[in-house]
């Protein structure tokens, strides 16, 4: 990578002209393409995380999952969720170079195209699918292989740095999943990228197949001019802003330095983080900004509300003792030391990214009693708010492509318990996990600060569960993976449900087993949205924060209304639109 090597003295007092706090997945993104297009600029990423680029558990994609709770993570609880039995459930987010994008399952999709046009339809001139596909098509490059699982003619792309890939030689358990749900009814769908995302379909991963190697948004910075500057291990307190507090002049460091931009300071820090910053910088609720002690400077009462995230809730299976499945690498300590070895040699191994199959599908593709959903959709909405009422009418619209419901066949335990203890009955076997994400859940959170403490972090309160509609779609979802398992040939290859298990049959004790599993599907995102200010809207359309000249926030915290998809694609993606900062 090429940089400019100037140390922060020089950066304060010369070229420095735009500040990008935290280099992760838009981050990363967005300064490669300021670095290019804007030659004569400096442009300085402040990430508070180190490199990372030597971590095996995040270059190796069958290590995928072992970097949480590390110092690569932010770990960010959320309150007792009320819903949720007065669980506290915690949110992995990348602090790191690369960010989420770093620390997540590698899972590379798009939403149906109604749901960008949504944004448009939300105050947003520019934001539809017109304009955000050929976007995300240019950040990544399709490698089309003849393996097992295959893909269609269109709605991948080539060239791009992020390198994503079908899975190679799905076991049994995922090969399964198409077929399967095809019994159900789904239709075989061989280009889910395309903005038609309905239907049973294998999606890529972003995993480089030269080495098996994860793809993130750190492939983008190659490609980045020499005025490209990266600050490691360095934390953003606060912007640093105008005696009237009109326009931002830089950012202040945690231990108190300061650093000044000539044109812009572009906030990319994350759904749960990006907010936190402006509320200690005095932008955000009077009420919030009080609690904290913090002396208000902008009124923007939006900061920090309408966050919201998909609800996941998963089934596992234990599975016929001759089937391979990615379990054994927990329990099987010379097999796991065998496999890596074979990774690291290039040969095929059980740590190249073993991906998933999956599901999209409408409420009433799950059977009759998904009506009754539709009726409590309309009780939970909240009608007098704009985002509300664009997922009831998605959501009541039976003929729109955008889909209700996500199932995902994924090989290994994933429930929220963890791998089976030793000595316990379940140690030493493999299970497949089915896992359901309600696209559109009613939802909307709050993440806030609660201390002018920089390092504090901040109270998150998702209201998982809130809702009726949650609640009883993910209790309908968890069942009806059930009713998935129980059709063959995925029926055909396990021997029990662990989880729930055969005791759980009762509405009742669906509901219970809900309360007690459900979980985030980590995605955040709408807590600084792109919408009409008098909306509670923070961002303009060109995402500037309103009110305050010379600052942006470019993360997932600027989707107005939560896509039916796994973000990384769309926040990527956004950098490439034209007009840009
Ligand atoms: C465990 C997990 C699994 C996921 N799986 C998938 C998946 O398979 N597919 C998919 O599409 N999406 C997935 N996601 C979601 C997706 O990865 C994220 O939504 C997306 O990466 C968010 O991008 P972002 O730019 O908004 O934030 P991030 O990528 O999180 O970047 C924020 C950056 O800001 C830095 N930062 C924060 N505060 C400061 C500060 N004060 N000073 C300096 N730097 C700061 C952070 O360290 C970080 O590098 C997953 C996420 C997680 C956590």
């Amino acid at each position: 990578m090429n940089a400019c090597l100037l140390n922060t003295h020089q950066l304060s007092n010369s070229r420095l002209l735009q500040i990008i706090v935290g280099g992760g997945t838009a981050g990363l993104a967005l300064a490669t393409r300021l670095s290019q297009e804007l030659p004569d600029d400096c442009v300085l990423v402040v990430e508070a995380g180190p490199d990372g680029r030597n971590e095996p558990g995040i270059y190796v994609p069958g290590l995928r999952g072992t970097t949480f709770g590390t110092a690569y993570d932010w770990s960010l609880p959320t309150t007792a969720q009320t819903e949720a039995n007065n669980r506290t459930i915690v949110h992995n987010r990348g602090r790191v170079l690369g960010g989420s994008s770093a620390l997540n399952l590698l899972v590379w999709d798009r939403a149906s195209m109604r749901e960008y046009d949504a944004w448009e339809e939300l105050g947003n001139p520019g934001w539809n699918w017109k304009s955000m596909y050929p976007a995300m098509l240019k950040a990544e490059n399709f490698q089309r292989t003849n393996g097992t699982a295959q893909y269609g003619d269109n709605g991948v792309g080539y060239g791009g740095p992020i390198q994503t890939s079908l899975i190679e030689d799905p076991p049994l358990h995922l090969q399964a999943g198409i077929p399967t749900l095809q019994n159900l009814g789904l239709e075989h769908n061989l280009t889910p990228l395309n903005g038609h995302v309905l239907g049973a379909a294998y999606h890529p991963a972003t995993n480089y197949l030269g080495n098996h190697t994860r793809s993130y948004s750190v492939a983008f910075l190659p490609r980045a001019g020499n005025n490209l500057v990266i600050m490691f291990n360095t934390t953003v307190h606060k912007v640093d802003l105008n005696s009237n507090a009109s326009r931002a002049t830089g950012v202040v460091l945690t231990d108190g330095r300061k650093l000044t931009a000539k044109k812009e300071v572009i906030l990319s820090a994350g759904s749960l983080l990006s907010p936190k910053i402006l509320e200690l910088s005095g932008i955000g609720q009077k009420a919030v900004l009080a609690n904290a002690g913090i002396r208000q400077k902008l009124n923007l009462p939006g900061v920090g509300e309408n966050l919201q995230d998909h609800l996941r809730i998963q089934n596992t299976y234990e599975l016929r003792p001759n089937i391979t499945g990615l379990d054994i690498l927990k329990y099987n300590k010379t097999r796991a030391a065998l496999e890596l070895a074979l990774w690291k040699q290039g040969e095929k191994s059980l740590y190249q990214y073993a991906g998933s199959c999956f599901g999209f599908l409408k409420w009433h593709q799950t059977g009759p009693n998904a009506s009754r959903l539709l009726q409590l959709a309309r009780s939970s909405a909240n009608t007098s708010n704009i985002v509300d009422r664009m997922k009831l009418s998605t959501l009541l619209d039976a003929a729109s492509p955008a889909p209700d419901l996500e199932v995902v066949f994924s090989d290994g335990y994933l429930g929220t318990r963890g791998y089976p203890a030793a000595n316990t009955t379940g140690y030493g076997k493999k299970y497949a996990s089915l896992i359901a994400g309600v696209m559109h859940p009613f939802a909307r959170g709050t993440v806030h600060i609660s201390s002018p403490d920089p390092l504090a972090k901040p109270t998150i309160n998702p209201r998982y569960l809130a809702p009726a509609f949650d609640l009883e779609a993910t209790a309908h979802a968890a069942q009806y993976l059930r009713t998935i398992a129980s059709t063959p040939p995925f029926r055909d290859l396990w021997v029990s449900e662990f989880d729930p298990g055969a005791a759980t049959e009762t509405h009742a004790d669906w509901v219970r087993y809900v309360r007690e599993n459900v979980f985030t599907f980590y995605h955040p995102m709408g807590s600084c949205a792109m919408l009409p200010r008098g909306e509670g809207g923070v961002v303009d359309p060109q995402l500037r924060v309103y009110g305050v000249g010379g600052l942006r926030v470019v993360d997932a915290s600027v989707i107005p209304v939560i896509l039916s998809a796994h973000v990384q694609t769309a926040m990527i993606a956004r950098r490439y639109r034209g007009g840009g900062a």
